[in-house]
Order: C-alpha cells, then structure tokens, then sequence
C-alpha cells in the first residue's frame, strides 16, 4: 500500500485546525507541507511559524516540501518547527550534497525534488546521501495542475537506480495525483502519494484518502 501524504496547499486555510483533526482521523500517512518563496516558484504559501502550530495538532510524520532558492539556509529552523522530512530541489541547491547531509545531521530524512524536466540520472552522485526522491509530476507552485504523463518513465528508471544501487530511498510522486492514477504509479514502484486538490476539493476528504490508500 503506498504512503498517502495530502498536500495542505489545497486545504481550506481558515479552518487550518480542522482540516489538520480531519487528517489525523484519516488513513493519512503522513502531512505533505508546500513551502513556496515566490521566486523558485511564482507562488507564496507558508514557512516555519504555520509548521511549528500544526506540529502540536499532529503526531503524523511531516513531509516538508521547500521549493524555495538556497534551502541550505533554514534546516535547523525547519527541524526546530517540527519537519521529520525535508525536501529541498535540486534546480535550488548549489551544494547539493553538503546540504543533503545537513539535513540528516539535523536528524531529518532528507528528500531531493525533482522538476517534471529535470532527469532521474542527475542523482546517481548522490544516491547514498538521499532517503526520498519526490518526482514533480506537474510543474511546481500551484495546486490542481494536470499530471504529466511521462512521469511514469521516471519512476521506473528510479526503481532502476534504486535495485543498481542497493540503496532503499522512498520513490513520492507529487502533483496531479488522482485515482486515475494512483494504481499505476503505485505499480511501477511510487512509494508515496502527495495529493491536495483530488483530496480536499472532494466531499468525503476521508474516504478519498482511503481511494488512495487502497487504489491497488
Ligand atoms: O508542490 C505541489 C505543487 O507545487 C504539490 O504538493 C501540490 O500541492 C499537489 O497538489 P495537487 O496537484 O494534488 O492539487
């Protein structure tokens, strides 16, 4: 069954408290947090003072998504608000493997993003220092975008590089995740679902969860 992290981008932010209730009460796996800069992407949302308040409504493991330029500069602080994962982009990260392993001293999981036009190949130097690859399945920034269908090659060559390598990173799929396609990315290796708008646009954020959970 795969990991199912709902993005609270598309959550409904004035009743933030609420929908972080719902989740915990959901077959959730884990919060999927979207920190954007309005300059790596053309969008603004949160940072550490909204993550540090739902850290005391939840004890899921939070997933935090930094699509921010030189990330490098607020791992502790990110660790200090409650993030267990943090994902920084390699378009962002000059010095990527210090920064990889930055994060773990931290004593976080750390995560590389990767934009829809960026290749797997690109982390084959790094493999070792990486416990999740997130595959951006649309471009970032933006919640309810279409998925890019050639998002299903990249797993499978991650899956590749995974069995080549003997490492055991977590293969996440984000953007435009439905149960159109849960079941495929699921089956060609995605270890985990990020999904906002499929989730909390729906009538029963719950059940639909639970489409994903168990859309095999
Ligand atoms: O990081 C992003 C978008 O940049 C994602 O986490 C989205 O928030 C996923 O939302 P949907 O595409 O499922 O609406």
């Amino acid at each position: 069954m795969p990991i199912v992290a709902p993005s609270l981008l598309s959550a409904d932010f004035t009743r933030l408290a609420d929908e972080a209730k719902m989740l915990n009460t959901s077959e959730a796996d884990w919060f999927h947090l979207d920190v954007m800069d309005g300059i790596f992407v053309p969008n603004l949302t949160f940072g550490m003072p909204i993550i540090s308040q739902l850290r005391k409504l939840s004890t899921k493991t939070f997933d935090v998504h930094l699509m921010i330029v030189q990330p490098e500069r607020y791992i502790e602080e990110f660790k200090k608000a409650g993030a267990d994962i943090l994902t920084v982009h390699y378009e962002a990260s000059t010095h990527l493997h210090r920064t990889l392993h930055a994060i773990r001293q931290a004593g976080m999981k750390a995560g590389v993003a990767l934009n829809p036009h960026t290749p797997v190949q690109l982390l084959e130097d790094v493999i070792e220092d990486i416990d999740l690859v997130c595959l951006m399945s649309v471009n970032p920034g933006f919640g309810g975008q279409k998925f890019i269908e050639n998002t299903y090659k990249k797993v499978l060559k991650l899956v590749d590089m995974r069995n080549d390598s003997q490492t055991n990173f977590l293969i996440e799929i984000d953007g435009g995740v439905n149960q159109l396609n849960a079941a495929k990315l699921t089956d060609a290796g995605a270890d985990v679902l990020v999904a906002g708008n499929f989730i909390f646009s729906s009538n029963n954020p719950i059940e639909t969860i639970k489409s994903l959970k168990y859309c095999r």
